[in-house]
């Protein structure tokens, strides 16, 4: 049986001219323990699949299947990291993991199992030093390392990321992928990760999912990364299997699905719609 299967997906948006065909026939199977990028020009429905397999949103058409069983609400079993963090910010770090833990663990660890365990996770992720503070004596990175924490610490069997590097600068981002990479190599979770960084897909991902462009966009193309991990990216940068990676997503995203736009429709229409959604996703 596989593990994750997306079946069929489509996404039909309600708006005032109509419904908005976002996502059409998107189908993917993941195996246990994958790593999965998905990438694809702005708007194209990255987050409306995500969100579909975190049950944040129901499809219109088909739908999403973890371990035999159909998604329809969210759950313990996929914990969801955003770009934003959405630690509460009057609880410490510490007590931002506590809060997922007690949810999922209550009656089932005692109260020592439950620090050990909070600790563990805050511990994989390096961020035990700054247990104490809460998020706003906390930098980006380090918000970001509570926020995978806490997912983690769910022990979900799936970890959805939205762009959760996205907002970070470009050290402290390599610093986190490489945490991801351990943190997969050694706990093996299946993961979603969704990027707009074609050398961070590469350097984590088992396959890529390319997406086609919106309106109605499906996967238009899956690359199988072949690499080994943890990598080194140092080294990686020299590699011509890892660079001919890079060239065919390239390629993909500016050949193939090359956006033509003009600048004033850009932000314009149903995106304003998806900012709205995602900015109250994130409070
Ligand atoms: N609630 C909504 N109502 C109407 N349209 C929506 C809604 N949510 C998303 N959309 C539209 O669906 C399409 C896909 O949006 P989505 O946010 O999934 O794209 P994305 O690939 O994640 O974009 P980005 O990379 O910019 O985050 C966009 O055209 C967006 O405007």
């Amino acid at each position: 049986m596989t593990h994750l299967t997306i079946d069929h997906v489509s996404m039909d948006f309600p708006t005032p001219q109509g419904p908005f065909r976002a996502l059409d026939g998107v189908n993917l199977k993941i195996e246990r323990g994958e790593f999965v990028s998905l990438i694809g020009h702005s708007g194209c429905g990255k987050s409306t699949v995500l969100n579909i397999v975190a049950g944040l949103l129901q499809a219109t058409r088909g739908g999403v299947v973890l371990d035999g069983k159909e998604i329809d609400t969210p759950g313990p079993d996929r914990g969801v990291v955003f770009q934003n963090h959405s630690l509460a910010p009057w609880l410490t770090a510490y007590q931002n993991v506590e809060l997922a833990v007690r949810q999922v663990f209550k009656g089932r660890k005692t109260r020592a199992e439950m620090r050990e365990w909070i600790m563990h996770n805050l511990r994989l992720v390096h961020i035990e030093h700054a247990m104490d503070k809460r998020p706003d004596e906390l930098s980006g990175g380090m918000k970001q390392r509570v926020g995978i924490a806490r997912a983690l610490a769910m022990e979900p069997k799936v970890l959805l990321l939205d762009e959760p590097f996205g907002a970070l600068d470009a050290l402290t981002r390599a610093h986190l992928q490489d945490s991801l990479m351990e943190i997969h190599a050694d706990l093996g979770n299946t993961v979603i990760m969704i990027t707009h960084d074609v050398d961070e897909a590469v350097l984590l991902s088992d396959r890529i999912v390319m997406m086609t462009n919106g309106p109605a966009a499906t996967v238009g193309h899956v690359l199988e990364v072949d690499l080994e991990r943890p990598q080194d990216r140092v080294m990686l940068a020299e590699s011509r299997l890892y660079n001919q990676y890079r060239q065919a997503v390239l390629r993909f995203l500016y050949e193939k699905q090359r956006k033509v736009e003009p600048l004033a429709r850009r932000d314009g229409g149903t995106r304003a719609a998806s900012a709205g959604r995602k900015a109250a996703g994130h409070a």
